[in-house]
């Protein structure tokens, strides 16, 4: 089984976005587990106003879990004796992850058994991508403002938590999957 790849970065970094190419590119389907978590209870503001931020965490914990899961099991199988290993080829999982969810410690350690792809923006970048957004709560009535706060909170976390940080400010969604695409090549996946 392919080494799975997680996009992590700041809200409307374009996890989501870049995260659809590059899936594209491998032959597979993104995983995106806000898409997963919404599928599953909801809209995130109708989850936040039902369960809190607290609740949308677990459910986020548990999206990104079951994202890694079939990997880990067949990192398992490869491993054990008289089990034939997996085949090679097949796709990687490509999986964008919420902005948040290198908050929790446990999170962090799924996104470290994979290739881990930080999309690092700025606020220029992302403030016409927010200004009218009514989709991720956390951002409130000055959507700027709470970005860049928020951003300023978990910068370290993402980078710490990076195999690999792109610079994604002036280029494409495209541009950006393929540059990923080719590093995570170079680094022999
Ligand atoms: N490199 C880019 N250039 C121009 N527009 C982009 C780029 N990347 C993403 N976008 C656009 O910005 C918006 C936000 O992107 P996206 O939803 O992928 O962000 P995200 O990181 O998944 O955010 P969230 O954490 O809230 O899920 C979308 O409309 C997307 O098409
Ligand atoms: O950065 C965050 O905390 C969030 C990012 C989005 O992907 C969603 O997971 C949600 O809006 C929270
Ligand atoms: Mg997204």
């Amino acid at each position: 089984m392919s080494t799975p790849i997680f996009l992590i970065g700041p809200m409307a970094s374009g996890k989501s976005a870049v995260g659809a190419i590059l899936a594209r590119l491998l032959g597979t389907t993104l995983i995106d587990t806000d898409a997963r978590v919404v599928a599953a209870h909801g809209t995130i503001p109708e989850i936040f106003a039902a369960h809190g931020e607290a609740g949308f965490r677990r459910f986020e914990s548990q999206a990104l879990a079951d994202a890694v899961r079939p990997h880990a099991k067949a990192a398992h199988a490869k491993a054990a004796p008289g089990i034939p290993a997996p085949a090679d080829r097949c796709a990687p999982a490509v999986v964008a992850t919420g902005g948040g969810s290198v908050l929790a410690a446990g999170n962090r350690d799924l996104i470290a058994t994979g290739f881990a792809v930080y999309l690092l923006t700025d606020a220029a970048t992302v403030g016409p991508r927010i200004g009218a957004d009514t989709t991720r709560p956390l951002l409130g009535a000055t959507p700027l403002e709470s970005w860049s706060r928020i951003f300023a909170e978990r910068s370290e976390l993402y980078e710490a938590t990076a195999t690999l940080r792109i610079d994604t400010r002036g280029r494409t969604a495209a541009q950006i999957a393929e540059a990923i695409l080719t590093a995570y090549r170079d680094a022999g996946h």
